[in-house]
């Protein structure tokens, strides 16, 4: 279990973490989402105890990070994949990182085959594809059998393969009761691995509740509409509940009904209907609609 309480960081008049407060459970995946500079790498450094608090606590299994005797044993992290490029062996890498922390030589072995490394295992790490890197900083998280595990952007640049690996690693880690927190800007892929969401946005949390919570709050209820007759259409359908929005001449988006109503209404009442569509906002567009005052660096989009 990870308990932040009031976890603020600052550099110098920068506030990448603003006095958050958040509990991540075990037994589940929880994801860590938000846009480039929310904050993220921040707080998992400040968990790990690679970064100080500025104020407030981060605590894990019922401790400070640098309070636990066997830290190793008690979390496991990926923070920068890349930190692992060497000129050693996976098996050299792993062994060297074991030994340093009194784990036996057994446990290497083990992490190797959970990670699916065995074939590669002898290499030089420096050769590694970035899915190959990943799973042996996954491995190397997994070195003291830890009852957290801390991920910060796992599927980053992986292939399709690679996604669906650390999704069901991290599933399958969830469903031993360990905390799984991994972080990710998008939300497609939290929405498929996660059981809980935390979202982050210039340092401070816009939302965090379970997945379900969020894709039901994301579901929009609104239909498309075009046809040569918007004003009686308009106002026909209005009412206290329904919102209507002009697109274009003929076209209209009414928000607060479905299709079949808005389809029934317009036959009964003899108007002509040239397009019905439903539309429903996707999980990313509730999440850009989370977020879009708290990107840090905008891209403007020229039209
Ligand atoms: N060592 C540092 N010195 C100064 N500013 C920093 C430092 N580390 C992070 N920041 C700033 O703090 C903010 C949060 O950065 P952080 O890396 O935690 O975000 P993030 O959510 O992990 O983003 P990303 O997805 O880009 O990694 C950013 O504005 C960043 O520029």
């Amino acid at each position: 279990m990870i308990q932040l309480e009031r976890l603020t960081k600052t550099y110098g008049a920068k506030t990448a973490v603003n006095d958050i407060s958040a509990t991540v459970q075990p037994g589940k995946v929880t994801g860590f989402l938000g846009p480039n500079g929310a904050g993220k790498s921040t707080t998992m450094r400040m968990i790990v105890g690679l970064d100080r608090p500025t104020s407030g606590s981060a605590i894990v299994n019922g401790k400070r990070y640098a309070d636990h005797r066997a830290p190793l044993h008690e979390v496991g992290a990926l923070l920068d994949a890349k930190a692992v490029h060497t000129g050693r062996t996976a098996y050299n890498h792993l062994l060297a990182m074991a030994a340093t922390h009194g784990i036996p030589t057994k446990r290497v072995h083990e992490v190797i085959a959970l990670t699916g490394l065995e074939a590669v295992a002898g290499k030089r790490v420096g050769g590694f594809s970035l899915g190959m890197g990943q799973r042996l900083g996954i491995a190397a998280a997994m070195l003291g059998d830890p009852a957290t595990l801390i991920l910060d952007e796992p599927v980053n640049g992986l292939d399709p393969e690679g996604v669906l690996w650390v999704r069901q690693f991290a599933r399958q880690l969830a469903a031993e009761g360990r905390t799984v927190f991994l972080s990710s800007h998008l939300m497609s892929e939290m929405a498929q691995t996660a059981d809980h969401i935390i979202v982050l946005g210039r340092g401070r949390i816009l939302a965090d509740a379970p997945v379900q919570d969020i894709l039901t709050g994301a579901t929009r209820n609104a239909v498309r509409v075009r046809t040569p007759q918007p004003d009686q259409l308009a106002n026909l359908v209005g009412g206290p509940d329904v919102t209507i929005t002009g697109l274009e001449a003929q076209l209209l988006e009414v928000g607060g009904l479905t299709a079949a109503q808005v389809g029934e209404a317009a036959a009964q009442a003899g108007i002509v209907l040239h397009e019905l569509t439903p539309i429903n906002a996707s999980l990313e567009e509730a999440y850009l609609a989370l977020t879009q005052d708290d990107v840090e660096y905008r891209t403007e989009i020229s039209r």
